[in-house]
């Protein structure tokens, strides 16, 4: 073992506050946290008078309100920084061989004294590092790592692990650091929030949260091994240490449904960054809210490249011929678009190779071009040889005031339509027609997966969003047609704003005007037209989040995907849109894929995009899953992929995993009561949650609700809902049905198997699959 000395906890205070134990590494922190967070509230109290003196400023030029604006936003987030530094402020100490002291935690405090001392060290601060990676092995002039506890700004225990000692055990005992804090985290019983891991981070995961690799970073790893804090830290850390190009384009991170994204969503605040976007692939298109998903086989058609192709045809198709001449009137006289005309400018648009909103009006000049000439001929035709008396300006002023007639843009309208994606996608996928015209080859089963059909429900699914997002731009929508015309209307409103202005102006009596009564206060005075439309109009939000979020052609600087397994192709060729420069990090297990849509190869995902530009890191401890719950999910990864090894577990449990055997229609009640503590042991605190097969949820959830009391703070859920999280016992219903739900059920029991920190139980009607074995 590593040398660990843990000091008691702090004796009680008497009124001085002074301990008994002065002298004491208890007593020495307390007055150095003392310092810390005495300088903190004086950096509060004067961030938030700043704050203060700026919000009562108003009205300068719009570059000086401008400024104002952003010392605003950074007043505001240091106060938010502060305040999320507030628990836990100094954590870290180390001293280092050749007698200097380095202490760390969750921000950097300077003293205001006028040497600007180091009072704390950000925890990403490259000084810090050696807490994070010294070991006895290699002590990096670390002589004592120290590890202090805090609550309520009191000290309450300080653990010292001596480095210089040559420790053998501890050399043999790998790279587990601040091995005290650590158990302790895990053995914490789980508040259904994730938390921050900055006090315990290991020295496997800080190689992957400080990697200054510039391309795709995968980290892959199975259950527990800490990928999605890994993910979050390395997230703070970017911002930490790019800062400036970060916070511009900034950071977005993309999880696999809502209730994973609140489970991880406290983690950055609690490190002071809130500029981060969190978002599903379902809710990256701006104006668009997935409220449905797929079923597997909907999901995995969606999810297949050759969506790209039925795209592409659905839009082509929309370029159409009329199947008779369609006649207009013009100028009193007939002009017909028949096929021919309308197929030679549809040529010419196409030849252009742009997109299809973008071509229309090289389709619409082609078309009025020869229609200019067909009036000509009729209206300037010499009656005694036919030739043409009308001279080409002539012929192009006809074009010019054929292109705002409304009847012959009706028209032509029909045969290159100006799209939006929401409309297509909605019209192709409700249409059986539409759908075979596209699809040649495809089974009838898959189009029929394709077919939003009368009987379903209607709305946008998750895997409809990437299908929107291609087909913006094969249609070459953009948001900014969207900005237009909000820019459009923002001058509108500024117009009627001025108007109102002018009017209020106007209709004051003229002689006070004339007078200029400096007492006498215009309309003009207290405010301008703009201030005025401003007022009408919500502000624009100011966050780089916000705005990217709003934005589909926004580039973020960086791109964290998590549980990157799931994504489908269509999935990734969307996120790799919003990454050109693919600075990326993309963390998942491929041995928990359940969507069949998702991947089981990082590299065939990723070559596409960024060749052998990739590298990869595994992470091979686990810190969730107690050694005797991973060895029966060890049995199911064997079958999945027998080359494949489980993660090693960092601890072990107090109560081994047990099946309970029932007949199959107390399956609900078996469930619901092995939950509750099945009136053998009581169920203390932290979270319970009932894993279950698609088809047996409902009757659960509706067991637990009618058992009340102890079984209203269960959750029930389907494994494609638990992903991802975790939770201090689960409950694991009828494994052979997770198993045949899906071409990914042993995938799918894998997770389930994985999602407990203290105790697992399974409840089972039929055989248990052979994975299963140990436990029957
Ligand atoms: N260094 C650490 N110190 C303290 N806790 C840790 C550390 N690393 C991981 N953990 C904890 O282990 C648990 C599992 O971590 P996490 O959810 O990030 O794993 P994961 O690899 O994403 O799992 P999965 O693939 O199953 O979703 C979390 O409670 C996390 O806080």
């Amino acid at each position: 073992m590593t040398r660990t000395r843990e000091t008691a906890p702090l004796p009680d205070r008497d009124d001085t506050g002074r301990d008994d134990e002065s002298d004491s590494p208890i007593s020495a922190e307390q007055s150095h946290l003392d310092v810390i967070y005495a300088r903190l509230d004086r950096m509060r109290r004067s961030t938030s008078t700043r704050l203060q003196t700026a919000l009562r400023e108003s009205g300068g030029t719009p570059q000086a309100r401008s400024e104002r604006e952003s010392y605003e936003r950074m007043y505001h987030d240091d106060l938010t920084k502060y305040d999320a530094a507030e628990h836990n402020l100094y954590f870290g100490r180390l001293d280092l061989s050749d007698g200097e002291t380095r202490t760390i935690g969750r921000i950097g405090i300077l003293d205001d004294d006028e040497n600007d001392s180091t009072l704390l060290l950000d925890w990403r601060a490259p000084l810090s590092r050696p807490f994070y990676l010294a070991t006895p092995a290699a002590p990096d002039s670390v002589a004592v790592r120290r590890h202090i506890r805090t609550r309520n700004r009191r000290v309450t225990a300080v653990n010292d692990e001596r480095l210089d000692a040559g420790d053998i055990d501890a050399v043999s005992r790998g790279d587990v650091v601040n091995e005290a804090a650590l158990i302790g985290a895990l053995n914490a019983a789980r508040t259904g929030e994730m938390v921050d891991i900055v006090e315990t981070i290991q020295r496997e995961q800080d190689l992957i949260i400080r990697s200054t690799h510039r391309g795709v970073t995968v980290v892959q790893g199975g259950p527990g091994t800490g990928k999605t804090a890994v993910a979050l830290h390395r997230a703070a850390y970017l911002l930490y240490t790019h800062r400036d190009t970060l916070s511009r384009s900034g950071v977005l991170i993309i999880g696999p449904n809502d209730d994973f994204l609140r489970y991880i969503g406290q983690v950055l605040p609690s490190l002071g960054e809130t500029g981060v976007l969190l978002s599903t692939v379902g809710a990256l298109y701006p104006g668009v809210v997935a409220t449905r998903v797929d079923d597997r086989t909907g999901a995995a058609v969606k999810g297949d490249l050759r969506m790209i192709q039925v795209l592409k045809n659905a839009v082509r198709e929309t370029q159409s011929l009329p199947s008779e001449t369609v006649t207009v009137r013009f100028d009193g006289y007939p002009l017909e678009i028949d096929r021919d005309l309308v197929r030679r400018a549809r040529g010419r648009a196409r030849s252009s190779r742009r997109a299809h909103n973008q071509a229309r009006p090289l389709f619409l000049r082609a078309a009025l071009d020869e229609l200019a000439q067909q009036h000509a001929r009729r209206i300037g035709s010499s009656t005694i040889d036919g030739s043409q008396l009308l001279s080409a300006g002539d012929v192009a002023d006809i074009r010019d005031e054929m292109e705002s007639d409304a009847e012959i843009l009706t028209a032509l309208a029909r045969f290159w339509p100006q799209l939006t994606p929401d409309r297509l996608l909605h019209d192709f996928l409700s249409d059986t027609g539409r759908i075979r015209a596209v699809t040649r080859g495809w089974t009838a089963t898959d189009r029929e997966a394709l077919h939003r059909g009368a009987g379903s429900r209607g709305g946008v699914t998750e895997s409809d969003v990437p299908l929107l997002d291609e087909l913006a731009e094969i249609i070459g929508y953009d948001t900014a047609d969207d900005e237009r015309s909000e820019q459009a209307r923002w001058r509108k409103q500024l117009a009627d704003a001025q108007d109102a202005l002018d009017i209020l102006t106007g209709s004051a009596p003229q002689d006070l005007e004339d007078e200029l009564d400096p007492e006498i206060l215009m309309a003009y005075d207290l405010i301008d037209a703009e201030q005025l439309a401003a007022r009408q109009t919500q502000r624009h939000s100011q966050t780089t989040a916000e705005r990217a979020h709003g934005d589909r052609t926004w580039a973020f600087g960086h791109v964290i995907v998590d549980e990157a397994q799931e994504i489908s192709a269509m999935g990734w060729r969307m996120i790799m849109r919003r990454i050109p420069n693919r600075w990326m990090t993309i963390i998942g297990d491929t041995a928990q894929t359940g969507d069949p849509a998702g991947t089981t190869s990082w590299g065939s995902v990723l070559e596409p995009y960024v060749a052998r530009r990739w590298q990869q890191h595994d992470l091979t401890v686990n810190y969730r899953t107690p050694a005797e719950i991973m060895s029966v999910a060890a049995d199911v990864l064997a079958q999945i992929d027998p080359d494949r090894s489980a993660p090693t577990s960092i601890r072990h449990s107090e109560v081994p995993p047990r099946a309970v055997r029932v007949s199959g229609d107390g399956l609900a009640d078996a469930a619901v009561s092995a939950a509750t503590g099945d009136g053998q042991e009581a169920v203390d605190d932290g979270v319970t949650a009932i894993i279950a097969p698609d088809a047996d949820v409902a009757a659960i959830t509706a067991r637990a609700t009618e058992t009340g009391g102890a079984a209203a703070g269960v959750r029930v859920l389907t494994v494609t809902q638990c992903k991802g999280l975790e939770f201090d016992r689960t409950v694991v219903v009828e494994p052979a049905s997770i198993v045949e739900q899906s071409p990914r059920g042993l995938n799918d029991l894998y997770v389930a198997l994985t999602r407990a920190t203290q105790r697992l139980t399974v409840v089972h009607s039929a055989d248990l699959p052979n994975a299963l074995a140990a436990l029957g």
